[in-house]
């Protein structure tokens, strides 16, 4: 079995609603994964299951091939930020992680380590309290790193952050997919995952609605073709006879769909149709994804995405220890 992350038929109900419904997909090891949806698409449950924090409806979700609860040393198997909070504020960061390692035979070196890969080692000894959000952030990283997993998962990384916090976490990321890692984030904006993951997971209410890479996805947009010409209807006709599809915007120009501007041109001059501006577009990732989720999309109340209801308020972080009591604090029914 590769090392990586597996869902059968994952389903979850939640009374007469179904978060997560019947989701199936593998994430492979040595590449960024985005795990995509709207606002309540059911991310953070998936996660949550793979993570044991929630009981599956039915299906099953598999870390290397096992349940999480199956697994003897998860520290060492799966690392996962959820919640750039976890931490107890009166902690420094050095008694955060050494707290996390001990409680998985992890010894101290390893903490000093984690701390150094993320740029914290100056801040290890301050109360996490005192901590910005970027550096929460990265203390969550470091505590998924302490087992030095195979498989890392990350709920909404960079919300909140800045700019630099974002490009730290992009190469952070990148790096631990290029010493073959599986790594998935979950996230609700297209702009950020574009530059960031190898492949795109999209769901919509739960289920999935596509496995595909960023490279793929751009190249499915139908592209167009913007023209101006002071003879739009001349041309309409000519490129018709091309068989492009021609529409027009509000300001008089042209759009055609299905010739290249290659051909546009060609057709034109040799028609002595004068062209102003011939401008290929494309859609953006963006556009191609709220494409694809517009019909999925649920219009809630607006709540931060960490604001679970009550039954699902357990602290959830990188840590096994505090993984191990949400479990326990779990279940709803
Ligand atoms: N404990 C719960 N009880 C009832 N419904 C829940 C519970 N937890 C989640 N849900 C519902 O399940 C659906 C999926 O929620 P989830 O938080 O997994 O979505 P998400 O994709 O992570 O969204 P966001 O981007 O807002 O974090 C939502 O409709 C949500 O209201």
């Amino acid at each position: 079995m590769g090392r990586m992350i597996e869902l059968l038929e994952l389903t979850k109900r939640y009374g007469p609603a179904t978060a997560v419904d019947r989701l199936s997909f593998e994430v492979r090891p040595g590449a960024v994964t985005g795990f995509l949806g709207p606002n309540g698409a059911g991310k953070s449950t998936t996660m949550r299951m793979l993570l044991g924090l929630h009981r599956p409806t039915s299906g099953q979700a598999l870390i290397n091939g096992r349940r999480y609860d199956r697994i003897r040393r998860p520290l060492h198997e799966v690392g996962a930020v959820l919640d750039a909070d976890a931490a107890h504020p009166g902690r420094s960061a050095f008694t955060h992680l050494a707290c996390l390692a001990r409680g998985n035979g992890i010894g101290k070196a390893r903490v000093s380590a984690v701390l150094q890969q993320v740029g914290l080692e100056s801040a290890a000894h301050q109360r996490v309290g005192g901590f910005s959000l970027g550096m929460r952030q990265r203390l969550g990283i470091a505590g998924a790193l302490l087992g030095d997993p195979a498989v890392v998962l990350l709920d909404e990384p960079v919300n909140g952050l800045d700019a630099a916090g974002i490009r730290w976490i992009r190469s952070t990321l990148r790096s631990l997919a290029a010493e073959g890692r599986t790594v998935l984030l979950s996230s609700h904006l297209m702009s950020e995952m574009a530059v960031t993951v190898d492949r795109v997971l999209i769901i919509g209410r739960g289920r999935l609605l596509e496995d595909t890479s960023v490279d793929e996805m751009r190249q499915r947009f139908e592209q167009d073709v913007l023209v101006r010409t002071p003879r739009p209807a001349d041309l309409t006709a000519v490129l018709a006879r091309l068989g492009a599809t021609v529409g027009t915007t509000g300001d008089g120009a042209l759009i055609a769909v299905g010739v290249d501007a290659a051909a546009i041109g060609d057709a034109a001059a040799a028609a002595g149709i004068p062209i102003h501006a011939l401008t290929p577009r494309s859609a953006t990732l963006e556009d191609v994804y709220l494409q694809m989720t517009s019909s999925t999309t649920t219009y809630r109340a607006a709540a931060p995405s960490s604001a679970l209801s009550p039954t699902d308020s357990a602290p959830a972080s990188a840590s096994v220890s505090a993984s191990a009591s949400a479990s326990a604090s779990e279940e709803n029914h």
